[in-house]
């Protein structure tokens, strides 16, 4: 494996690679097995594997945890390596922001709710480095986890409206035995917040068994379900509960949609974690965007 730091180098050495298909994992680093099963499927469907480990200034609120955000770039390293990464890009702020970024790409609509209303600016910050990423890495298969599916469906809109020629591959969410999703985030968790996070995937569960028994007779009923589940936690801060259209991302109410996410967004202390299921009827493992 190669661990590149500069555009230029980067472009040099896919060269000889663009006969064949290159595939794209782009990740803020902090690697977990999560990061790992999207390299895996990309091993499994392209030529080379790139990855990319930056995490993003753009993305960041004022207030938000860029600068404790976990960092650990030789561990990261040995892992992208023991799973098959060719090459592991690792660009300096400077390297990805040369000068004041005045062009941004924002994606309309599917940004509007969940963590695009928590977070102003995260989206755009995402399209636009995303997009940064996608014309020096120019992949044909780009690889997404689930437990991020507003971004997945932003990014699919985005790669939609704009002909951007690359595949973009949702794949599921990859959770501790105990259901927690892994999360780069985790390791901020005291092991009581731990304890208490498990309500995120419990009630997700339970909000799915039962809507697949009929029990729910529309979309706000499944908020509230979740949304008292989550409130027996007496360290869960709840950012928010939505059940929504996906991947369109609009608001239900009183009305069912045949494909439906609930998403949530809940502050253990300082660590704000998501997490989401996706009711289709097909179950979460498809979990194709259209
Ligand atoms: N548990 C997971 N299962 C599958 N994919 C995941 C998981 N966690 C993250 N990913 C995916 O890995 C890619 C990079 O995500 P990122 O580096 O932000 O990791 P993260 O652990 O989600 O970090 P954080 O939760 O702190 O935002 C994204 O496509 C994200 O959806
Ligand atoms: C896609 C991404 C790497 C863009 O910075 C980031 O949002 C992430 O890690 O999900
Ligand atoms: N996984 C999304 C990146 C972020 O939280 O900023």
């Amino acid at each position: 494996m190669k661990i590149i730091e500069t555009v230029k180098e980067l472009r040099n050495e896919l060269k000889p690679h663009r006969q064949g298909t290159i595939g794209f994992v782009p990740t803020m680093g902090y690697l977990h097995q999560g990061h790992l099963s999207l390299v895996e499927r990309a091993k499994q469907e392209c030529d080379t594997v790139v990855m990319s480990i930056f995490v993003n200034p753009l993305q960041f609120g004022p207030n938000e945890d860029l600068d404790r955000y976990p960092r650990d770039l030789e561990r990261d390293a040995a892992l992208a390596e023991a799973a098959g990464v060719d090459y592991l890009f690792h660009p300096s702020v400077s390297e990805m922001y040369p000068t004041e970024i005045l062009t941004q790409v924002h994606v309309e609509k599917v940004t509007e709710r969940l963590c695009g209303a928590s977070r102003p600016g995260h989206f755009a910050g995402v399209t636009t480095v995303v997009t940064k990423l996608f014309h020096i890495v120019e992949p044909q298969r780009a690889y997404f986890g689930m437990k991020d599916a507003q971004q997945v469906a932003v990014i699919e809109q985005m790669v939609t409206d704009l002909h951007f020629p690359v595949t973009i591959v949702p794949c599921p969410t990859v959770r501790e035995a105990d259901g927690l999703a892994l999360s780069s985030r985790n390791v901020y968790l005291s092991p009581e917040e731990r304890e208490q996070a498990l309500i995120l995937n419990q009630s997700l569960r339970e909000a799915k068994e039962k809507w697949v028994q009929g029990c729910f007779s529309h979309a706000d009923e499944i908020t509230e379900y979740v949304r008292k589940r989550i409130q027996t936690k007496p360290l869960a801060d709840i950012d928010y509960v939505e059940t929504l259209s996906y991947p369109r991302l609009e608001p239900l109410g009183e009305r069912m949609g045949e494909r439906m996410i609930v998403a949530v967004a809940v502050r253990f202390g300082k660590t704000r974690l998501i997490d989401n299921v996706l009711l289709d009827g097909r179950g979460e493992e498809t979990c194709s965007v259209r």
